[in-house]
């Protein structure tokens, strides 16, 4: 898989994503990515990549002229690719359009700064606004590192057996368990007996029954996307009873 990412901060993207996950990925050339920054694209002394806004107002907007070269050198290098621009107006960033993300061959990430990119460029030759949530954040960078760690992760081969196994769990819609580890005693506290036994039965049980109860305390409205079996219900009702006590 290709990624390539537009952004006047490319040594942002290259540092977070010479990591982890994502820099495995393209040490193991499963993922290929690469930062093209618009001010290459300009000739101008002041390598001028922004305007004044028509219209007035605070601040300055991206020239689409700048990002166009760039999208045009993407394509001719590596073809169009299928194009997100990370945007407040965007699409919320969930695990169902990050695995539509995963299964494109080439995507391109265009992160906005300033007050935005001019409109027509959206209009022209955007395929998909995407937006990681409803909070200011002053360019797209850090949303793009966001989407191109969580695509790195469902590309068959980055993540090892066992940690692919391991976030599973979210996959499944459901928040993950409490999760414990040494020493067995943190301030007088110790950890749920049923984890320090051998019984893997009860321990799946248990962290399935913890995983229900967690969702159904913190994030009730990710079952309306998950139907429940009788025997969840079960064991959430169990853990409610308990909770109550
Ligand atoms: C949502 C809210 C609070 C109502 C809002 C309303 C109006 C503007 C913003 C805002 O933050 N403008 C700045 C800007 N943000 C982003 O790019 C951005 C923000 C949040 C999630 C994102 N996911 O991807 C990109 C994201 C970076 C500079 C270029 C213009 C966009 C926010």
């Amino acid at each position: 898989m290709r990624i390539d990412v537009i952004s006047l901060f490319p040594e942002m993207l290259e540092s977070a994503m010479s990591y982890g996950v994502t820099g495995r990925a393209i040490k193991q050339a499963i993922l290929s990515l690469s930062i093209v920054n618009p001010r290459d694209f300009v000739s101008d002394v002041h390598q001028t990549v922004d305007g004044r806004p028509y219209g007035g107002g605070p601040g300055m907007v991206m020239q689409a002229p700048p990002l166009m070269q760039a999208l045009g050198r993407i394509k001719a290098e590596h073809g169009r690719g299928y194009r997100v621009y990370l945007s407040p107006q965007g699409q919320r960033l969930d695990h169902r359009l990050v695995k539509k993300l995963s299964k494109k061959p080439h995507v391109v990430l265009l992160c906005g700064r300033y007050e935005g990119i001019d409109q027509r460029v959206i209009d022209d030759e955007i395929d998909l606004e995407c937006s990681l949530g409803d909070f200011v954040l002053s360019g797209g960078e850090i949303a793009a590192m966001a989407v191109i760690d969580s695509i790195a992760r469902l590309i068959p081969g980055t993540l090892g057996h066992d940690e692919s196994a391991q976030y599973d769990s979210f996959a499944t819609g459901l928040l993950d368990h409490p999760h414990f580890t040494r020493p067995e005693t943190v301030t007088g506290k110790s950890v749920p007996t049923v984890l320090l036994g051998g019984n893997h039965q009860a321990i799946a049980t248990y962290r399935h029954q913890q995983a229900l109860g967690m969702t159904w305390l913190k994030r009730p409205d990710l079952f309306a996307k998950k139907a429940l079996s009788e025997a969840d219900l079960c064991l959430l009702n169990d853990f409610l009873k308990q909770y109550r006590n």
